[in-house]
C-alpha cells in the first residue's frame, strides 16, 4: 500500500513529462508577437531572480515596466537586477525579499509594498520548488503545498485590492500563475493536503500545481462576478532547462542531461507564455484560461469542478488565516 502511494504519483509525473517531451520533439516553441510598451506599469514577479522568472522580469522591464523581483535569495536577486539594468532596459528592476515558505514573510512583503503607494498591474506567481525531500514551511505546511500554492494564495489575496484599483475596464490588471503539465497527473487530497498519510515528493509537487489551477479558475469566477478589472490565468511553460530539476535523484539527473540538451526549452522560451499572458494585447480582458505554448488549452477535467474549486478556496483561507469575503 505504502509502495503504491509512492510509486503511482512518480509514474504519473514521469508519464506527464514524456508526453510533454514528445510534444516538444515535434513542435517549435511559441514565438511572442510584438508586445505593447508597458511604461508606467508595475509588476511583481515571484522567483524572478533566475530561470523563467528572471526571463519574465527581464522581458517585462524591456517593455518599460517597473519590475519588483520578489524572492528569497538576495544575492541572486541583486545580480538579476544588475543584469537587467546593464542591458539598458527601458524599465526598472529592483529586488525585494519574499520567502513564500513563510506566511509572516508574505504579509511583511505586502505591507512594505503597499506602504510605497505603488499601483500593481501584473502579478506573476512564478516561484516554485520541485521534488524536495519531506520538509515543512515555517507554518508547518508540507513544503510544495505551502510554498508553491499557499504562499501564492495568500500573496495574491493580499494584493487583490491594489490590483483591482490599478486595473481599468480597458486595461485590466493581470495575475499570471505558473502551473505545470504535472497537474494532469496530480490528485488533490482534500482530507490530507499536507501529505501526512504518506509522503511522495512527486505527488506533493503535482498536487501543488493542480491546486494552482483550481485557484486560478475560482479566482477568475470571483473577479468576473464582482465586475473587477483584473484577470487571472494559469500558464504551463512546458519542460524547461532550469535549476528546478536540481533535486532529481542521481540516475534521473544523469538521464535528464542529454534529454534536456535536445528537447527541453530554454528559460527564455519557457517564459514566453507567461510574458504573453502578462503583456499581450490579445490577452486583454481574457481570464480563466490555462495557457500552453501560447494557446488556450484544456486543463485536467477535474479542475473545472466548481465544488472542488470552492472547497479548496475555503480551506485555503482557513489555512492562511484569511476571512472568506
Ligand atoms: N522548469 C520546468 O520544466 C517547469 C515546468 C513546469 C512548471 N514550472 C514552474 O515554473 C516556475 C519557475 O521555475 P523554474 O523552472 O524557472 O525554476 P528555478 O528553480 O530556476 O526558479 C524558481 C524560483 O523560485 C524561487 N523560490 C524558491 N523558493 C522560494 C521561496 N521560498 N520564496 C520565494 N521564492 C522562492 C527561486 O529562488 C527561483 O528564483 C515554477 O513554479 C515551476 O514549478 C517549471
Amino acid at each position: 500500500m505504502w509502495l503504491l502511494s509512492v510509486l503511482l504519483p512518480l509514474v504519473r509525473l514521469y508519464l506527464c513529462g514524456v508526453k510533454v517531451l514528445l510534444y516538444q520533439l515535434f513542435n517549435r516553441s511559441f514565438t511572442l508577437p510584438v508586445l505593447p510598451k508597458q511604461n508606467g506599469r508595475v509588476a511583481i514577479v515571484t522567483g524572478g531572480a533566475r530561470g523563467m522568472g528572471f526571463e519574465t522580469a527581464r522581458h517585462l522591464a524591456s517593455l518599460g515596466m517597473h519590475v519588483v523581483i520578489a524572492g528569497n535569495e538576495e544575492d541572486e536577486g541583486l545580480a538579476a537586477v544588475k543584469k537587467i539594468h546593464e542591458e539598458g532596459s527601458d524599465g526598472k528592476a529592483e529586488f525585494v525579499f519574499l520567502d513564500l515558505a513563510s506566511l509572516k514573510s508574505v504579509r511583511l512583503f505586502v505591507q512594505k509594498f503597499k506602504a510605497r503607494g505603488l499601483p500593481l498591474h501584473v502579478l506573476v506567481n512564478n516561484a516554485g520548488i520541485m521534488l524536495v525531500p519531506e520538509r515543512k514551511t515555517a507554518d508547518g505546511f508540507e513544503l510544495h503545498f505551502g510554498l508553491n500554492y499557499l504562499g501564492h494564495f495568500l500573496l495574491t489575496n493580499l494584493l487583490l485590492d491594489t490590483l483591482k484599483k490599478s486595473g481599468t475596464q480597458g486595461r485590466c490588471a493581470r495575475i499570471v500563475t505558473m502551473s505545470s503539465a504535472t497537474h494532469y497527473g496530480g490528485v488533490l487530497h482534500m482530507d490530507d493536503l499536507q501529505s501526512r498519510a504518506c509522503y511522495s515528493s512527486h505527488g506533493a509537487y503535482s498536487q501543488s500545481k493542480l491546486a494552482l489551477v483550481f485557484f486560478t479558475y475560482y479566482l477568475q469566477e470571483r473577479l468576473t462576478a464582482g465586475g473587477f478589472p483584473v484577470t487571472a490565468n494559469a500558464v504551463d511553460p512546458g519542460m524547461v532547462d532550469t535549476a528546478l530539476y536540481d533535486n532529481l535523484c542521481s540516475p534521473a539527473q544523469a538521464a535528464k542531461k542529454p534529454v534536456a540538451k535536445l528537447l527541453f526549452r530554454t528559460p527564455a522560451e519557457g517564459a514566453s507564455t507567461a510574458v504573453y499572458a502578462a503583456a499581450a494585447s490579445e490577452m486583454e480582458g481574457v481570464g480563466g484560461w490555462y495557457l500552453y505554448n501560447g494557446q488556450k488549452t484544456q486543463s485536467a477535467d477535474v479542475t473545472y469542478n466548481t465544488d472542488i474549486q470552492a472547497k479548496l478556496w475555503k480551506q485555503s483561507c482557513k489555512l492562511v488565516g484569511l476571512q472568506e469575503a
